[in-house]
């Protein structure tokens, strides 16, 4: 499915990498859920996060993005320290992230969930005021001068364009209520709401969780796609054939520690990634079997 959008992608003003997390701890009483982890991604680039569940993906996730704040360690975005700071404020720096299990507003429609995203885009309607803004927007966009509506009419435009890469998921459902849609076109619609706010890195964290083999095979090429025209990324994923596929590069984690990092292949062929799926006892007898590794088409046992 192609991605025909051709909204333009924000431009990253720092030098490479995009994104720099160093030393990341995170602990949750006695269990360390993150145990200093180092991750970085450069502008452009897709790198996939995965390991067995409980290795820390989520968890590194929220400390990324803001949902959460490290106990120690620092986070470089863009050329900005955005350590601990909250979502919002991350999000507006241009690190946008979708959820496990698929976030949006039951009682909007598709086009008003997409229209979220955008919010922090609008500046007819934001006039920059201090102390009066919120006042003067509130009557803007009661009064709704040509030049909102303008900005309006150009969003929805959009809206409909970021629809598109879904094909005919979410177009004809544009003014359903999100309540209405299948569990796979809520999180289609959470991931056009994130493309909306023009990400300069997006996170998606497990966006095939809960698809079936032929929604799984879309998504696969939508993020093709969007890595196609540029888009860095960075993807909790447990369907190893995706990542495989689309993976520039592949971190893996294991009890909060980064155990591997490299490309697709090496990282699947990779003792100790080997080790945290199958155990000891698995690696020794794969190895005497005559089998260094899984095979591509003998693939490492992720869970669903
Ligand atoms: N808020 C929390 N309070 C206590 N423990 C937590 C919390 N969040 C995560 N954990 C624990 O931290 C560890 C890492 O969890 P995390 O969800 O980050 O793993 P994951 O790799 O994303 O797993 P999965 O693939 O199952 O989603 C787990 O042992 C989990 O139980």
């Amino acid at each position: 499915m192609p991605v025909t959008a051709p909204f333009p992608l924000p431009a990253a003003a720092a030098p490479h990498p995009l994104l720099e997390a160093r030393g990341l701890v995170r602990r949750f009483g006695g269990l360390t859920a993150v145990a200093g982890i180092d991750l970085s991604i450069a502008a452009g680039e897709l790198v996939s996060v995965i390991g067995p569940n409980g290795a820390g993906k989520t968890t590194a996730f929220n400390l990324i993005s803001g949902l959460d704040r490290p106990d120690e360690g620092s986070i470089c975005f863009d050329g900005a320290d955005i350590t601990g700071r909250p979502p919002e404020a991350v999000a507006v720096a241009g690190l946008v992230r979708t959820f496990q299990h698929g976030r949006v507003f039951a009682n909007l429609s598709v086009a008003d969930n997409v229209l979220v995203g955008a919010h922090r885009r609008l500046t007819a309607v934001r006039p920059a005021w201090p102390v009066v803004g919120p006042l003067a927007e509130l009557a803007l966009a009661l009064i709704r001068p040509p030049s909102v509506k303008a900005e309006e009419a150009a969003l929805r435009e959009e809206v409909r364009e970021i629809l598109a890469i879904f094909g005919e998921r979410l177009l004809p459902r544009i003014d359903q209520p999100a309540y209405s849609l299948s569990y796979a076109n809520r999180r289609r619609v959470e991931i056009a709401r994130a493309l909306a706010a023009r990400p300069k890195l997006l996170l998606l964290d497990e966006p095939t969780a809960g698809m079936n083999q032929t929604e799984t095979a879309e998504m696969l090429e939508i993020i093709a796609a969007l890595k196609a025209r540029g888009q860095t990324i960075l993807l909790i994923e447990h369907k190893l054939d995706m990542v495989m596929r689309l993976s520039d590069r592949v971190v893996v984690l294991d009890d909060g520690r980064k155990i591997a990092e490299g490309l697709p292949l090496a990282v699947r062929n990779d003792p100790a990634v080997i080790e945290a799926y199958l155990g000891h006892g698995a690696v020794g007898s794969a190895a005497r079997a005559g089998d260094d590794a899984p095979s591509a088409e003998q693939p490492l046992p992720l869970s669903a």
